[in-house]
């Protein structure tokens, strides 16, 4: 066991179908794993398993070499772990931008001003210091998503879960959000239906399909446009 995340036989079954099927996943330090695959293929319960939010009939789940079963196993691997959720209004809680950024941080200990610090510089990396009093609820769909963003690097995470980042995110912030992620030190999984942000970030695919993960090929060739294929081996 060497990987920041392991997963082992992994099945889920839901309404007597078998949505995840003996998953096996290992997520090695400063890797960026893209987990693509059809809509309703399960990479959004994959990530919820990952970090307990749904318990397996089968399997094992490892985060940073410790066995995760109980509840209480999970919620201490936890801080160490950035989810950014598939729908920015599960995620977003406070009033206001700043407040919703730094209550990560503030929540993991932080003192108020180091965590409104930290929060600042999330913002700041991203280019959202202009939002930083705005009401989170009134954000466009795009904001939203990069203001959750912002929230899970104030925690300063060891790894990432991003399910849909580029959702609704224009050209411009697409840039902005793919250099933070660049400049993310951590591990990350990505699942993305977006084939030219998966190519240019990921270091490694797997398309989920049939409810099992298999190796997948990401490349760009040089074109002008870059047109991203990925192929299952
Ligand atoms: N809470 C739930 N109860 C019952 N079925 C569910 C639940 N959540 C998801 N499903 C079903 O489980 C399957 C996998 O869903 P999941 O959200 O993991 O897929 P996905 O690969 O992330 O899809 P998408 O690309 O559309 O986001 C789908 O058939 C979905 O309808």
């Amino acid at each position: 066991m060497s990987g920041l995340i392991e997963i082992e036989a992994l099945t889920l079954r839901r309404d007597g179908r078998d949505v995840l099927r003996g998953v096996e996943l290992t997520l090695a330090a400063g890797e960026r794993l893209a987990i693509v695959g059809a809509n309703g293929s399960g990479k959004t319960t994959l990530l919820r398993c990952l970090v307990g939010l749904e318990p397996p009939q089968e399997g094992r789940v490892t985060l940073f070499g410790t066995p995760c079963r109980r509840e209480a196993e999970f919620r201490a691997a936890r801080p160490r772990i950035g989810f950014l959720f598939q729908d920015s209004d599960d995620q977003l809680i406070c009033p206001s931008v700043i407040e919703d950024v730094a209550f990560g941080p503030l929540n993991l200990g932080a003192r108020p001003e180091d965590a409104r610090r930290r929060a600042e510089a999330a913002l700041a990396q991203l280019d959202l210091t202009h939002l930083a009093d705005r009401f989170t609820h009134r954000l466009s769909g795009g904001e939203k998503r990069l203001v959750c963003l912002a929230g899970l690097l104030a925690m300063r995470p060891d790894v990432l879960l991003l399910d849909e980042p580029t959702n609704g995110v224009d050209t411009e912030n697409g840039r902005k959000l793919r250099a933070a992620l660049m400049a993310f030190d951590g591990a990350m999984i990505l699942v993305s239906h977006d084939d030219g942000f998966v190519a240019e970030i990921a270091t490694r695919a797997a398309v989920l399909h049939d409810g099992r993960l298999h190796p997948a090929h990401v490349h760009t060739h040089p074109h002008l446009h870059s047109h991203p294929h990925i192929h299952e081996d």
